[in-house]
């Protein structure tokens, strides 16, 4: 078996199981936000109409919430959402709510990894398309919707269809002006936005074995833009250094065997990889980066789950410091602990030397909803993971792609640039 397949046996209390195989798993840990959240606890008012009792979640310990997609409030519903959350987790006795304005709190996918949230061998499921993110820690990471969600909180447990596998081997380290983010929009480029439905994407090989934990989760983050159930890397040294920085050192790792199974198996030569912009309207609509250096912009955005850890803004510093920004550039880091760790590190500094604007934590702009949205006609460069038609503001708005060194580049020059192109 590989990986993802040990995993939901030992979650399922089987010895073996084969992709197709439905599971009823045991959950480690479930995340809800203030999106996912209130539409969760629609189902409980449902469940609760048809006369069933709910007073209590499986587990408070194994449930945390992030207050992340409409912080700061952005209108009356989002504020009263939050509401909703705050009255949730003291009826329920939940203690993990990383609440806007009171210290740690962030984007759900980050505070996965930043608080060490989900661990190695675990099952976890939460209310968001890219919980799959934190597979890259060696864990079972899957989205859910709200009922499958609500009846885990009241269960602890969910079922499965075992997915097939499709393993990316990466040979070798990436150049220095390739960054995960290119490798992945090339991999979607390549199997498209349907490549991977209901799979599981697992990446391995010394291009990843040579990258950092961060880089890992950039990865994972999109194989949802690729249809996949999951993202998964194996757990090696750098994992557990990770997770030791941040005070967890017990958890039972989970390897796949030596002679597992993977439906298919892809390579990509690192070195030979170069950054990658997705047009709009997809992400899997790519090009070399150099093919749009015609492309004009209005905005470039560093932030969200995907673009927006310490190295994707370390990165952005790299080529902003010193330079000043020709659009208007709105850089948001991804948690708390994260801009803290910016400002000590004086990216911040860099950034506003700069011109570019920077704001605290959260998906607004990512998902269009506020903090940032686009006009009409307006072309954006983004560090995050959708360009849908209006997935930053109007329908008419445009949004590519790319790594947090195309997005700075391009934001020095105001078209789409390749970092080894900036002057
Ligand atoms: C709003 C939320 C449910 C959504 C998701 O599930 O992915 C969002 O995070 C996104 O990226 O589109
Ligand atoms: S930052 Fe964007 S992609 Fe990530 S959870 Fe928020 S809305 Fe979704």
């Amino acid at each position: 078996m590989n990986i993802t397949e040990k995993i939901l046996a030992r979650a399922s209390g089987k010895t073996q199981v084969s992709p197709g195989d439905v599971v009823f798993v045991n959950v480690d840990k479930v995340m809800v936000h203030d999106v996912s959240g209130p539409g969760v606890l629609a189902v409980f008012e449902k469940l609760r109409k048809k006369g069933m009792v709910i007073d209590k979640v499986w587990d408070p310990e194994r449930v945390w919430v992030a207050e992340d997609h409409f912080v700061p409030a952005a209108d009356k519903i989002s504020a009263q959402n939050v509401v909703l959350l705050t009255n949730f987790t003291k009826q329920f006795g939940i203690k993990r709510h990383f609440k806007y304005g009171m210290g740690q709190y962030g984007i759900c996918h980050t505070l996965s990894h930043e608080e060490a949230m989900v661990l190695p061998g675990e099952v976890y499921v939460g209310g968001d398309s890219h919980t799959n993110t934190t597979g890259a820690l060696g864990a079972f990471a899957a989205g859910l919707g709200h009922t499958d969600v609500a009846y885990v909180l009241l269960n602890g447990k969910i079922w499965f269809k075992v997915p097939e596998t499709l393993f990316f081997k990466i040979n070798g380290k990436l150049p220095d002006h390739v960054m995960a983010k290119d490798l992945i929009l090339k991999i979607i480029g390549d199997i498209g936005t349907d490549g991977a439905a209901y799979k599981t994407m697992q990446f391995g090989g010394t291009g990843i074995s040579e990258m950092s934990v961060e880089s890992r989760l950039t990865l994972t983050n999109m194989t949802t833009e690729a249809g996949a159930k999951s993202g998964i890397v194996e757990p090696d040294l750098k994992i557990r250094e990770y997770l030791a920085a941040r005070g967890v050192t017990k958890y039972d790792e989970v390897h796949g065997d030596t002679d597992a199974q993977y439906e298919k198996i892809y390579e990509y030569e690192g070195s030979e990889m170069e950054p990658v912009v997705a047009k709009p309207f997809s992400p899997a609509n790519t090009v070399v980066a150099r093919d749009l250096s015609s492309v004009e912009l209005d905005k470039a955005y560093i932030g969200s789950c995907t673009g927006a850890k310490l190295e994707d803004l370390q990165a952005a510093a790299k080529i902003l410091k010193g330079r000043t920004v020709k659009i208007r550039t709105e850089i948001l880091p991804a948690a708390m602990s994260i801009f803290r760790k910016a400002m000590d590190t004086g990216l911040l500094k860099i950034f506003m030397d700069a011109g570019a604007v920077v704001g605290p934590p959260t998906c607004g702009a990512c998902c269009g909803a506020h903090m940032g949205v686009l006009a009409k006609d307006e072309i954006c460069i983004s560090t995050t993971n959708r360009n849908f038609p209006g997935r930053m503001g109007h329908v008419e708005s445009q949004t590519y792609l790319a790594s947090p060194l195309v997005a700075a580049a391009s934001a020095v020059t105001g078209k789409i640039t390749d970092p080894r192109d900036l002057k």
